[in-house]
């Protein structure tokens, strides 16, 4: 990726239209002033900045176009960003599209910021969340998923780094840049993506994606939120994804028995029998009525403060 100067370079050239839907200004990089690098991709950069007019902070995504047309990725980033706009900005656990704009050498994504960073540093941190911690975040990762699914995306690459913190400390899932909308019906996709400990077996097995592959990554994540580890690991890449294929894995002592039964419904070889795999937008959520949410209220869980973390 090409190494920015703090300020992106400044050249008398007209930025290119804005899709900015408050207003008729065109954006540019100059409307900004960019701080810290946030994140760096293999054709992206996340810059932490700040728009000059409102003062409003944004984590703003730095596609290169050379380089995604050298790597032949242009329709990936262009695929991220319908993703990000068909989820709008309709849901408060999912990181909102605000503006896109271009100039010569790159795509700029103007997205939300999400200030208290990633749930994986809390976990490497604490070493675990407090169940009720676990519980509280998992509900809010199950509305977001739901909420994304309803929308027919699919995410493919759930994982603790892409759960981030906004400033109230509540989930925002990030990086659809793995997304992939199921277009009129569509159950699954093929397309090899994801991070081996959250793989489910049968994107390993048949290279096939679905929605039921995002629940089976949300049960690999409530397992080390509340372990403190992976519920798969070998000591190769290779032999973790022979325990992902043969269910090789096992709770520690003490987790908790509905935890457990909620992760056990989830980590199942077939996605059909995962559960809530047959949800449909008009149907009751199973994921919701499971014994393990049974002190959430989905009313004011996005208006409830975190539980202590540790
Ligand atoms: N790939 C992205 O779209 C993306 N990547 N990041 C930073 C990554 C850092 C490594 N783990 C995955 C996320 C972001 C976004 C969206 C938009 C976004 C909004 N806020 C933050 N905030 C952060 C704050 C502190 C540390 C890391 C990220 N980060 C991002």
């Amino acid at each position: 990726v090409v190494s920015r100067p703090a300020q992106p370079r400044s050249k008398s050239r007209k930025p290119s239209r804005s899709q900015n839907p408050s207003a008729n200004t065109r954006l540019s990089a100059q409307d900004f002033q960019f701080g810290e690098t946030l994140g760096e991709g293999s054709y992206s950069t996340v810059m932490r900045a700040r728009y000059t007019r409102s003062g409003q902070e944004y984590a703003i995504k730095i596609l290169d176009k050379n380089h995604l047309i050298r790597k032949e990725k242009m329709l990936v980033a262009l695929a991220e960003k319908n993703v990000l706009v068909k989820l709008g900005a309709g849901h408060p656990g999912i990181i909102h599209l605000h503006w896109t704009f271009q100039d010569e050498w790159s795509l700029f994504f103007v997205l939300d910021l999400a200030p208290n960073g990633e749930m994986q540093s809390r976990i490497s941190r604490l070493g675990s969340l407090s169940l009720a911690c676990a519980r509280y975040y998992t509900a809010q990762i199950v509305d977001a998923i739901e909420y994304m699914h309803d929308k027919d995306v699919i995410h493919r690459d759930l994982k603790p780094e892409n759960l981030l913190l906004d400033s109230e400390f509540r989930i925002k899932i990030t990086d659809f840049g793995t997304g992939k909308i199921l277009e009129n019906g569509q159950e699954r996709a093929n397309s090899f993506v994801g991070t081996a400990q959250y793989i489910a077996p049968e994107l390993l097995e048949r290279n096939e994606t679905s929605k039921s592959s995002d629940l089976w990554s949300l049960g690999c994540i409530v397992f080390q939120m509340i372990a403190g580890r992976f519920a798969f690991q070998g000591l190769s890449e290779y032999l973790t994804w022979q325990k992902i294929k043969s269910l090789e894995y096992s709770f520690p002592e003490g987790f908790d028995e509905d935890a457990k039964d909620f992760v056990s419904t989830l980590l199942v070889r077939d996605p059909q029998q995962r559960l809530g795999a047959s949800r449909t937008p008009s149907s009751p959520s199973l994921l919701r009525s499971h014994p393990f949410f049974a002190s959430i209220n989905w009313n004011t869980l996005w208006t409830d403060p975190p539980p202590p973390l540790d």
